[in-house]
């Protein structure tokens, strides 16, 4: 729903749908019925629109795209309906403006927003595009390129970098109240004319060269979003905007939203957007115990040990979610210098492309501290081992681990298939260690599969979850079984894929279809990262090969 009130001739319509403002069919009738209270309101000279609570808009409700999502007002006829209102429309924008959200402020006639607030339309990563206007508003405000910058990869930009290309008019510090600020702002555009402020009559400043920034983005887009329909889609619509009238751009844009919404793709990235949220709410099965009633530890010192692949991603990821003290501890030499080489590598990469700053990059270089033996890591909250795949080496460590860490120190493995009960009874506290199994590259991968042993605590499973959000990773609680469930999943698709070699394939030939499909990287190329030795040693260790086949069977007779 929305609320309406009246402050020194503006009308303030704010969204007041927890916790994100989202445009449920409610809240979309209530802006409207609010604006016609304005527009009747003879004292009522300008209005803003806000959002209540943390938000101002994060767009149209996902969860109703089934159902309310025609129900009118819907979101492209209630654009159209701000946009044409006479009274001067200001969107006060703090926290997100995404999706819908974005659209209705670019209807509205000026926006002014917080320095914090974030601005974007995502709606490529549902696999659908913006419906509401955003494919012919935002390439009339800010022109065809960037608008396919924005809208064909849906990344989230500041108020800061908005303002800069003409979509924000203006910017108040974070810390100021948004509401006073946009009222008072709106007293200051009453009388003036809305010839120019309506986005929709603007020209496309950058028509002109539609076709060869169409087929820039076109190679882009190829590259990195392969596979996904809805990009390419995108790409069109904005095309009409600078070829067609406003109207007949809207219908381009009802045909292309209506061609995705309900496609295979968007519904899988719809399910993933609600998938990613639900594992934050783990519970231990049939315990009572959940991330609501429990505390993870502090942690602010963390070790790894090892620095092959997977742990020099771990060290990256941790870094990047700010620890300001990552030991790693790496007996071999040259795989030692080799890790923090790499690791300082990709630091610069990130600095030099503008991800992180000089200052940030210095003081996650600070945050490293080789170590040289465990009595180094005797007051560290959180260890990650990420050794060679080998239950024997793992055990040794954790045995030296248990002797020497404080008591209250959470102990993981990142086995991707070992069994993390067998690992802690070596320890003498088995509830302090838990799994936390990363993918690699650990710094790019977004999963991270936590597994919680027999005997890990409560609050050492909380921990591992909560390390896991910190360092931005989709973070799932499995149970400790071979494989676990990520490595259970993936044995199916190596096995189909092992298959076509069999029948004649060639690897390269099995991943180039892969990548095709929209893999990010070939089964092949996997094993190759990841070491096919990994593979090997857990096959081999659980005897995964009938006993009443010779050796070198092939794997369908398996
Ligand atoms: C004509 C058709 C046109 C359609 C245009 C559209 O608008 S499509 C929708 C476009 N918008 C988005 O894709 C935004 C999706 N949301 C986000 O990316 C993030 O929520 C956020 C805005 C970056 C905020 O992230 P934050 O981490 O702060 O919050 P959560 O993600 O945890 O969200 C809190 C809860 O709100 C639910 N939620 C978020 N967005 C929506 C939404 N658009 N519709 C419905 N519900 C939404 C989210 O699921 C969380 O719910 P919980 O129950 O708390 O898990």
């Amino acid at each position: 729903m929305a609320n309406y009130s009246v402050r020194n001739q503006v009308a303030i319509i704010s969204l007041c749908s927890p916790p994100v403002n989202a445009l449920s069919s409610d809240v979309r009738r209530g802006i409207l019925d609010s604006l016609k209270k304005a527009e009747q309101d003879v004292k009522v000279a300008a209005i803003v629109i806000c959002g209540e609570g943390r938000t101002f808009c994060v767009g149209a409700d996902i969860t109703e795209f089934k159902s309310e999502f025609k129900t009118f007002p819907n979101l492209f006829e209630l654009v159209d309906i701000l946009e044409s209102s006479p009274k001067p429309i200001v969107a006060a924008i703090h926290g997100h403006a995404f999706g819908g959200g974005l659209e209705v402020a670019l209807a509205c006639h000026y926006r002014v927003a917080l320095s914090s607030a974030k601005l974007a339309l995502p709606e490529v990563k549902l696999g659908i595009l913006p419906g509401a206007g955003g494919t012919q508003r935002l390439p009339r405000l800010i022109g065809i390129d960037s608008s396919m910058q924005w809208i064909a990869f849906g990344d989230e930009y500041s108020a800061q970098i908005a303002a800069n290309i003409g979509i924000i008019d203006r910017i108040f510090p974070s810390n100021a109240d948004i509401l006073e600020s946009a009222v008072q702002y709106a007293q200051s555009i009453i009388g003036k004319s809305l010839i120019n402020r309506r986005v929709s009559k603007l020209p496309v400043k950058d028509a002109s060269k539609v076709s060869h920034i169409m087929e820039k983005y076109k190679q882009i887009v190829g590259k990195k979003s392969r596979g996904a329909i809805a990009p390419m889609v995108c790409l069109e619509a904005i095309k009409h905007a600078a070829l067609l009238p406003y109207v007949e751009g809207m219908k381009k844009e009802r045909m292309g939203i209506e061609a995705l919404m309900g496609s295979d793709q968007s519904k899988s990235l719809i399910y993933m957007f609600f998938a990613e949220r639900q594992v934050r709410n783990w519970t231990i099965p049939g315990t009572g115990i959940n991330s609501k009633n429990t505390k993870p530890i502090k942690v602010e010192k963390v070790a790894v040990i090892g620095l092959g692949t997977m742990g020099r991603g771990i060290v990256l990821s941790l870094l990047k979610a700010g620890i300001k003290h990552v030991s790693v501890m790496e007996l071999n030499k040259t795989a030692r210098e080799n890790g923090l080489l790499f690791i300082k590598n990709i630091l610069e990469g990130y600095a030099a492309r503008g991800t992180i700053s000089e200052t940030q990059k210095r003081s996650m270089v600070d945050a490293l501290k080789p170590v040289s033996n465990f009595e180094m890591l005797k007051d560290t909250d959180l260890v990650i081992e990420a050794v060679f795949e080998s239950m024997s080496i793992k055990k040794d460590i954790f045995a030296k681990l248990g002797q020497v860490c404080k008591p209250s120190a959470v102990l993981a493995t990142n086995t991707s298939a070992l069994d993390v009960d067998e690992i802690a009874m070596v320890t003498p506290k088995p509830k302090q260690v838990v799994g936390m199994h990363f993918f690699a590259p650990a710094h790019v991968m977004k999963l991270l599969e936590n597994v919680r042993g027999s005997k890990s605590s409560p609050q050492v499973i909380a921990t591992a979850m909560n390390m896991g959000q910190r360092m931005g990773k989709v973070t799932v609680l499995v149970g400790n079984c071979h494989g676990f469930v990520g490595n259970r999943m993936f044995r199916h698709y190596t096995v189909e894929t092992d298959f076509m070699l069999e029948e004649g394939a060639y690897p390269e030939q099995v991943d180039t279809v892969l990548k095709k499909f929209g893999f990010a990287m070939g089964r092949y190329q996997v094993g190759d990262l990841s070491g096919n030795d990994i593979g090997y040693r857990m096959r081999t260790k659980f005897e995964m090969t009938n006993k009443q086949q010779p050796p070198g069977a092939p794997e369908r007779e398996r």
